[in-house]
């Protein structure tokens, strides 16, 4: 597979008059469409927002650091048995990626328990800033379902397309021995419903393109890379695409993200929205239980499967 340094995905500029942002006015209608075809088209979108301060951007990774830098044994007491949660790190695969994942993290009752489990003593700005940063983020995501579903009419039926909270991911990425380009995360599309992405400057991220390339995607300070993943695809009945990406690294620096997943609350059967099945998009997948689908990808049938291919093969309806 070869690379390709020309690709790029639609970027979409929300920093504008927030009167611009109103919903019902021809703006707000010319944005849902874009965010609608970047999805259909790309399976996300670069993000430029400004509403987001730089400075909060800035002390939330310097207290992500700060969570890295806890003792081993400190960090493994964040056990939680859900795909994606808990913490994972030190696997002689890929030793040299850590992440933790927090559920409930615009929550700041659930966020404190877990800022308690670590810092036994409390650390109220960790606390703080980070749920700050996560309350915007939730922001962010509930305008942009708000755009997705007033891009296929659906807007006046419903304000939410699948009941979520937001599960914060965090992850490290150590700089690999000098002059090595290394894996830091293999390549998949994502498992909860959808993304927002950012980072701290230090790129990595790579995704696949339409011809089977690789690409670079470095985010700007004031940038969000939005992702539809599975769950997403599944409820617009395949109409929107997903991104399949990966973290390669290199260089001399570690590399911090941090996302923002919307994580169906528990029982979510998803299903693909009525109004998107007809004659001319027939449906592709059964209704199925997200955790279900979540258990299935950890098995060792489900884990041979590409990270892609998985929901077709839980859930695909066979012609
Ligand atoms: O760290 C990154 O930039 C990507 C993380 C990611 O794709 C994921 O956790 O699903
Ligand atoms: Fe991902």
């Amino acid at each position: 597979m070869g690379f390709d340094s020309h690709y790029q995905i639609p970027a979409i500029d929300f920093s504008i008059n927030s009167t611009e942002l109103d919903r019902g006015t021809e703006e707000w209608y010319s944005l849902c469409m874009r965010v609608r075809e970047a999805c259909e088209n790309y399976g996300c979108f670069e993000i430029v927002y400004d509403k987001i301060p730089l400075q909060l951007k800035a002390d939330t990774f310097s207290m992500i650091r700060q969570l890295f830098n806890l003792p081993v044994e400190t960090k493994e007491k964040n056990v939680n048995p859900k795909p994606f949660h808990g913490y994972y790190g030190q696997n002689p695969n890929s030793p040299l990626y850590e992440s933790f994942g927090i559920e409930d993290s615009s929550n700041y009752e659930s966020f404190r328990s877990f800022t308690e489990l670590m810092w036994p003593n409390g650390h109220d700005q960790f606390c703080d800033t980070v749920v700050t940063m996560m309350k915007k983020l939730d922001e962010l995501k509930e305008m942009i379902e708000m755009m997705i579903l007033d891009s296929y009419g659906l807007g006046e039926k419903s304000n939410s397309i699948i009941a979520c909270k937001t599960l914060l991911r965090v992850m490290k990425y150590g700089a690999p021995p000098s002059g090595e380009y290394a894996n830091g995360l293999t390549p998949h599309t994502d498992k909860l419903v959808s993304t927002i992405l950012c980072d701290d400057q230090v790129s990595g991220l790579e995704f696949e393109t339409k011809d089977g390339q690789w690409a670079k995607l470095s985010l700007s300070p004031t940038s969000y890379l939005f992702i539809v993943g599975d769950p997403l695809m599944a409820w617009s009945n395949g109409r929107m695409s997903r991104l399949k990406h990966r973290v390669m690294i290199s260089g001399e620096k570690d590399r911090y993200s941090l996302g923002a997943f919307a994580s169906p609350v528990e029982g979510t059967i998803i299903k693909a929205e009525k109004e998107l099945v007809d004659e001319d998009h027939p449906r592709i997948l059964k209704d199925f239980d997200y955790k279900d689908f979540g258990r299935f990808t950890f098995t060792k049938e489900g884990s041979a499967i590409d990270s892609e291919m998985q929901v077709f093969a839980f859930a695909g309806i066979s012609t």
